[in-house]
């Protein structure tokens, strides 16, 4: 007989309210076992649906302060574990079958620093205890390999000469468009060819089974933007802009565009929304102020984050090792962590997607 009253214990644990959900843990369906033995020694399983190492210490630290409380309890020992699952897609299509879930981020209009930010948010999510990719398919201004580090002229192993195997540098997997084009090849190229060609460099990798694959599309939302969002099957997409009036303008197109072929968007971020100074620390909004918000209401959806405009920012991504791992305690570091467990935790209210769970059935007329 346990010593410690069960229903004291599970109020206990509700005390406890997921920053990023506002639901208890109960609610969530997070608790896997809560058990005492007859000495009052509590253990407690909790499995969440999106990454959050970041968050984990404190979510342990409360949860053991109040579960302490209860009467009878002698020692407590929580474990927190993660289970991510594939979410649905658009119209209804399989997942890839080594990517659990796609996370497009495009934006409106070129240079607001959607590469900069897929970046980031591809490390942060690997930090935050994903398994991750980044697919660089922006081909008119690849960049992706150069914000990780790889020479120029980097081209990825092949497979039995039909699949390419992702380079990998901090931790996380990566393949380019720059990877397997020249520099000219790109500007000839129109939108079926690159809608084409990015699938193919999507599904002739070997992705090594990861939770989340970030897309960083090209800039625009013309028709191979259009396109890919039709035929790579997305769970989730993410805008980037600037507080810019024309930058905003564009990303109300993007809201639109991810809207019409039935890809949530799971929020905005707004990226260089005020200049920090790096000799006086001055805060100036040199783009307009409150633009992502605007747009975040108009649209009802997330303002996941407001990034500074920051030389470092500029200085360590373009020098292949992005803020997230050249300064991980940073402020803007860890404004990317929050972001990436938003939009996961986000993602993880969503349907799970059953279409890879049953076999296809393909009626047959003779
Ligand atoms: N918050 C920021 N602070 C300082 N510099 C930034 C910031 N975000 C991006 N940059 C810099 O701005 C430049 C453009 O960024 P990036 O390549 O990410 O933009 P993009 O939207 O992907 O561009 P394109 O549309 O050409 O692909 C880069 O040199 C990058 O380092």
């Amino acid at each position: 007989m346990s010593q410690v009253d069960a229903a004291q214990l599970e109020s206990a644990i509700k005390c406890y309210q997921d920053p990023y959900l506002n639901e208890d843990l109960y609610a969530l369906n997070a608790i896997q076992k809560v058990e005492s033995d007859e000495q009052g020694n509590v253990t407690v399983e909790i499995q969440m649906g999106y990454p959050c190492d970041g968050i984990k210490g404190g979510m342990v630290q409360i949860l053991t302060s109040s579960i302490e409380n209860v009467e009878g309890v002698e020692s407590v020992k929580i474990n927190v574990t993660t289970k991510i699952i594939p979410h649905q897609v658009q119209n209804h299509m399989k997942n890839m079958d080594k990517v659990k879930n796609i996370i497009a981020v495009a934006s409106g209009k070129g240079g607001v620093g959607k590469s900069t930010t897929s970046i980031n948010l591809a490390l942060a999510l690997s930090q935050e205890g994903a398994k991750v990719g980044i697919l660089d398919a922006d081909i008119y201004g690849p960049s992706v390999g150069l914000m990780l580090g790889f020479p120029d002229g980097t081209k990825p192993k092949t497979h039995e000469n039909q699949f390419f195997i992702p380079l990998e540098r901090h931790g996380i997997q990566a393949m380019s468009m720059a990877f397997l084009v020249n520099d000219k090849t790109p500007m000839v190229w129109r939108g079926p060819m690159v809608s084409g060609a990015v699938q193919q460099l999507l599904n002739q990798s070997l992705w090594d089974d990861l939770d989340y694959l970030i897309v960083d599309m090209p800039p625009g939302t013309g028709d191979i933007q259009l396109t890919l969002s039709q035929k790579v099957p997305v769970a989730g997409s993410v805008i980037v802009t600037t507080p810019q009036d024309i930058a905003l303008l564009d990303c109300k197109k993007g809201i639109e565009m991810f809207r019409k072929v039935d890809i949530p968007v799971l929020g905005v971020i707004e990226n260089m929304s005020v200049h920090i100074c790096s000799n006086c620390g001055h805060h100036e909004p040199l783009f307009g102020e409150g633009g992502g918000e605007r747009i975040a209401e108009e649209y009802e959806t997330a303002l996941l984050g407001q990034l500074p405009l920051h030389k470092t920012i500029r200085e360590q991504t373009d020098s292949g090792t992005p803020t997230v791992v050249a300064e991980p305690d940073s402020e803007v570091a860890l404004m990317y962590r929050d972001i990436a467990r938003k939009v996961t935790a986000e993602l993880s209210q969503r349907a799970k997607n059953y279409t890879n769970l049953f076999p296809e059935i393909i009626v047959s007329q003779d």
